[in-house]
């Protein structure tokens, strides 16, 4: 397996394809076998949970909704410091089982700063999907209900994931080669 170069940096071969559908299918045996009857709604946060959301969407048998959401940050007044709004959230989550669809949980800032909102429409129960954890990189702790793979604090590349804006495409996860 090859080391591949994007932009400035190379990356090599961590998580393979197979491995990553494998575990896939396991969180989706399960996500049916813990939601079934509940008519579950996904919510996949763009950009970098695509594929993931796509991959174990698939696998889900039970009667289940999805909707994709865009997260925007902007700088608000001093004392709340960045705001994030969510793009696309057409549903109305009270009474609703709703699981979070994440490429990656790293500090958790994005979900710590994201939660609230939702949990303030008063969903029944607000669970968290992710394929990825970095636990040494947790600045803000988050409750993960499905994790994929626990994972160094190394910066990793592909199935969604970008460096600056490319990678997003390779269907298996690179991590980043540190140089000396
Ligand atoms: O736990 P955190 O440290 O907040 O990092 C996790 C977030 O970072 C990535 O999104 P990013 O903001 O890079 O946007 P993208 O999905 O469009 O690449 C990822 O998809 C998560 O949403
Ligand atoms: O390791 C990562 N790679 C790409 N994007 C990310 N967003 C949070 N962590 C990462």
């Amino acid at each position: 397996m090859s080391v591949i170069q994007v932009h400035d940096k190379k990356f090599q071969p961590y998580i393979g394809e197979a491995e990553l559908q494998l575990r896939i299918k396991e969180m989706a045996a399960l996500l049916n076998k813990d939601l079934e009857g509940e008519r579950p709604l996904f919510i996949a946060i763009l950009n970098g949970s695509f594929m993931f959301a796509a991959d174990i969407f698939k696998h889900l048998t039970i009667e289940a909704e999805i909707s994709f959401i865009k997260l925007v940050s902007y700088k608000g007044t001093k004392s709340s410091g960045n705001v994030i709004t969510a793009i696309g959230l057409d549903e109305d989550l009270f009474g609703r089982t709703v699981v979070i669809l994440e490429d990656i949980v790293d500090t958790g800032r994005t979900l710590s700063q994201f939660l609230p909102q939702l949990e303030h429409q008063q969903p029944k129960k607000l669970m968290i999907a992710s394929l990825l954890t970095k636990p040494e990189a947790v600045i803000h702790p988050i409750k993960i209900d499905y994790l994929g793979f626990s994972v160094p604090d190394k910066f990793l590349l592909g199935y969604g994931l970008d460096y600056d804006g490319l990678g997003r495409n390779l269907p298996q996860i690179y991590q980043l080669v540190e140089m000396p």
